[in-house]
Order: C-alpha cells, then sequence, then structure tokens
C-alpha cells in the first residue's frame, strides 16, 4: 500500500448510489423554539433526520464565519488534485475501478478550470496514454472507450475519456488518435427503436444518460447525422414528469437532476428546448433549493449536496443561455459551496459537511461555483457549441471571485478547451 493509502483517509469511497433500507417512525411536533420544522413533519424517516443534521451543521457553518472570509482555498485544492498524478490511489477508491476515465475527466477538468497551466504537459501527455489503453477492440485502438482495462466500451466511460482528451489540448496529436468513424458505428449499434441509447451493447441500460452521453460524444466529433438523432426528441419529451424534471425514462420514473440534466443538455444540443414544458422544468429547478442550507437537492424531500450544484446548476445555466431567464439563487448556491463544501481540515470539495471530500464532489462544486459567478448567453450559431458567459459583477459578490475559467455547461468544459476541440473536428 502506498503512502497515501495509509494516510488519504479523506478520500471518501462512498459516492454513488447509497443504498439503505427505509425506516419510518410517526413522530410527535416539537415546540422547540430553534428547531426547524422537517419538509414531512407527520412522517419521521432516515432522510428527515439526516436533513435536520444537514441544517444544523450548515447553520453553524453559516453563523460561525465572518461572510467576508468564504472564498475559495485553491491551493489546498491544487495540492489534493496533484496528488492523483503523483501518487497510487488508495485502497478505498476500488470500487471506481470501471469508473477510470471518470477519474481522469474530474481531476484534469478540475486542475484545467482552476488554472490551465495546473495541468501541466506531463499530466496531459500521462492522462492520454492512459485514455488509450481503456480502448478495448479488434478493430481500432482510438475508442470507443470502457471504465477500465479490459472492460466493454461504455456510453459514461467514453464520455469521460473524450471530455478528458478535450482538456488535453491536442498533446502529441491525441485528438486525432481518436477514430470517429469505429465511435460512430458504435453509437448506432447502441442506438434503441424508442429514440433512446443503452449505455453499452448487450448488458447496458437505456436512459436520458445513454442520451446525453451519446450527443455529447457526437457533436464534440462532429458525428451529428439525421439517422443517429431520429427520434431522440419524442424519447426526451416523454422522460419530463408531471413534477416539471425529467427521470431517467419514459415509465413514469422519478424527477431526478442528474437524468434532468441529462435531457435538458441533449435537447440544447439538439436545439429543442422549445419542445417541453419549461415553466414546469423551471419551477422544478427552483424547487430543488432549501432556503435554510442554501444548496440544491437533486429531488423532491431529498437531502441537499454539492454535485447538484452543477446537475441542477447547469440546467438552470442552459436555460438562462436559451433567454428563460435564471431560476436559482445564485448567491446562496455560492454561500452553500463555499461554506458547507470546502473544510479547513480535508482539501478537495465535498457533499456536504459531515462528509469526506472526492473528486467527483470537487469538480461538480467548482463547475457550480462557475455557474453562481457567470451569466449565461448564446450570442449566435449553433446554441450549445456556442454557449458563453459573463462574470457577474466582482463587487456584488461577497467575497473575492474563484477564477475558475469560463465553462459550458452542456459539455461540462471549459469554454476555450470545448470550442478548439470543436474547430478541430470541422
Ligand atoms: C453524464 C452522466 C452519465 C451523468 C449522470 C447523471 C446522474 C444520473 C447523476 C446522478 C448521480 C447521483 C449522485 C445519484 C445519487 O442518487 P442518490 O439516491 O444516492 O442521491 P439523492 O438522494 O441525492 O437522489
Ligand atoms: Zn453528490
Amino acid at each position: 500500500m502506498s503512502n497515501l493509502g495509509r494516510n488519504a483517509k479523506f478520500i471518501s469511497s462512498n459516492i454513488l448510489g447509497r443504498k439503505r433500507a427505509v425506516v419510518e417512525n410517526i413522530i410527535d411536533e416539537r415546540e422547540d423554539d430553534d428547531y426547524i420544522e422537517p419538509i414531512m413533519k407527520e412522517l419521521e424517516t432516515e432522510t428527515t433526520t439526516d436533513r435536520e443534521q444537514t441544517l444544523h451543521d450548515c447553520m453553524e457553518l453559516f453563523n460561525s464565519k465572518d461572510k467576508k472570509d468564504a472564498t475559495l482555498n485553491r491551493d489546498f485544492l491544487k495540492m489534493y488534485l496533484n496528488l492523483a498524478f503523483s501518487s497510487k490511489l488508495p485502497p478505498q477508491l476500488t470500487p471506481l475501478d470501471a469508473s477510470q476515465p471518470w477519474m481522469l475527466y474530474w481531476i484534469s477538468n478540475s486542475l484545467k478550470a482552476l488554472n490551465p497551466e495546473w495541468l501541466t504537459d506531463d499530466f496531459k501527455r500521462s492522462l492520454a496514454q492512459k485514455l488509450f489503453k481503456l480502448v478495448e477492440s479488434d478493430n481500432s485502438c482510438g475508442g470507443p472507450f470502457g471504465g477500465g482495462v479490459g472492460q466493454l466500451p461504455h456510453m459514461a466511460g467514453s464520455f469521460a475519456a473524450i471530455n478528458s482528451l478535450v482538456v488535453c489540448d491536442n498533446i502529441d496529436g491525441c485528438w486525432d488518435k481518436v477514430d470517429r468513424k469505429a465511435i460512430y458505428k458504435w453509437l448506432m449499434e447502441l442506438k434503441q427503436p424508442d429514440g433512446g441509447f443503452k449505455t453499452c451493447l448487450e448488458v447496458g441500460e437505456t436512459d436520458t444518460r445513454g442520451v446525453y452521453c451519446a450527443l455529447e460524444v457526437a457533436s464534440l466529433l462532429n458525428l451529428m447525422t439525421v439517422e443517429l438523432t431520429e427520434g431522440v426528441v419524442e424519447y426526451l419529451v416523454k422522460c419530463q414528469t408531471y413534477e416539471g424534471g425529467f427521470g431517467g425514462c419514459s415509465h413514469e420514473d422519478e424527477a431526478h437532476g442528474g437524468y434532468t440534466f441529462c435531457a435538458v443538455a441533449s435537447l440544447a444540443i439538439l436545439d429543442k428546448l422549445d419542445e417541453i414544458n419549461m415553466e414546469k422544468l423551471m419551477e422544478w429547478c427552483s424547487m430543488r433549493q432549501y432556503n435554510e442550507e442554501r444548496g440544491l437537492c437533486g429531488r423532491s424531500n431529498k437531502l441537499v449536496d454539492g454535485c447538484y450544484s452543477y446537475w441542477v446548476g447547469a440546467t438552470a445555466a442552459i436555460l438562462e443561455a436559451a433567454g428563460y431567464g435564471n431560476c436559482i439563487n445564485k448567491k446562496y448556491l455560492r454561500e452553500y459551496i463555499l461554506y458547507c463544501c470546502q473544510s479547513e481540515k480535508e482539501p478537495g470539495l465535498r457533499d456536504k459537511p459531515g462528509k469526506h471530500p472526492d473528486f467527483y464532489h470537487t469538480m461538480y462544486n467548482l463547475y457550480g461555483l462557475a455557474i453562481t459567478e457567470s451569466k449565461f448567453y448564446t450570442p449566435s450559431g449553433n446554441f450549445a457549441e456556442n454557449v458563453t458567459s459573463t462574470p457577474v459583477d466582482a463587487s456584488l459578490l461577497p467575497s473575492a471571485p474563484s477564477g475558475i475559467c469560463p465553462m459550458n455547461p452542456v459539455y461540462g468544459l471549459p469554454t476555450k478547451d470545448a470550442k478548439a476541440f470543436f474547430n478541430h473536428f470541422r
């Protein structure tokens, strides 16, 4: 085990898809003055109890600090992200074995967004080398990409691999090593008769993640065709639920921030945002923000979490860029990220107080923070590619801007890098 393995207790392995049994207890109303009522006051569940704890932790952080002091600790983050390039990752990250391109994306994209020079040429070279080892095919060595060496090509892995290459500035001509023909053929094989895309041949599921990854990769690589996009808008429109957000599929699935982002970003790429119930969607996005914690949650009656600063925050940014107006309180979101998702004790950004930081929450909190410091619009031309942002007036921010570079919320990439990649393939 490396030194990092022994010492990096702060790196959390419990990142996605926490599963636990529901425990319900009927409770009496409380009469404590300082007590903030849980949303579901008649019913006590593990979630309402957890929310009480989160509320308490957030309140303490908001009250204990001088508001002007909440700035992003950039150097602490740099140290955290650099560790990934200089040491073996600790054993608690083993469950992410099938998410190797994702880790590369979260780390490289965070460094690039914080300061383009922090993603050094050496880092870019090792990234590109590693990424092309994730290709498993008899016919191609330039994609599609799997989640780890010897693993089946996967939509999510290919999305993360291509996005990681985007921030590598075509080092050693790595962009031209991508096999566009093989990727297009594979995308067409994953396309389903209902307009959706499977995430993986044979064993993959079909949902809005598959659609977004397919369209994101195809549009970056200039592979968009009528055949590829046929029926996709119809598929996505059916995924909008009665709540206003989007589920993963059209079968009465629950609206969720992650799946909503995938649907809305896909519609942005297709320039078809006008096909959905926009009023309900904006209302749903607004309802993801809690007054007390100030951050965003992913679905009704669930807890705030720093990663939704991007999944829901970027959804709101896309709608703002499309001219529908702003539907979240950016000032409040900024406060949640800066006060509640960073700590002086552990480097990296986290889901919420009490959780350990991880690379996933670091990147999505950083991108959320960028959203809170920007106004989005689209000057002209293809909508998704040209989404642009201007910094909000720094004098209106309660503390110094974080210095994160302008980003494109549709692609989850620095605007400049995405543009260079688009231009290269056109
Ligand atoms: C590009 C791509 C593949 C995007 C994926 C988007 C996506 C579906 C993100 C959501 C991931 C997530 C944190 C689920 C947690 O569910 P939970 O039940 O643990 O958390 P909750 O209580 O906040 O809902
Ligand atoms: Zn999260």
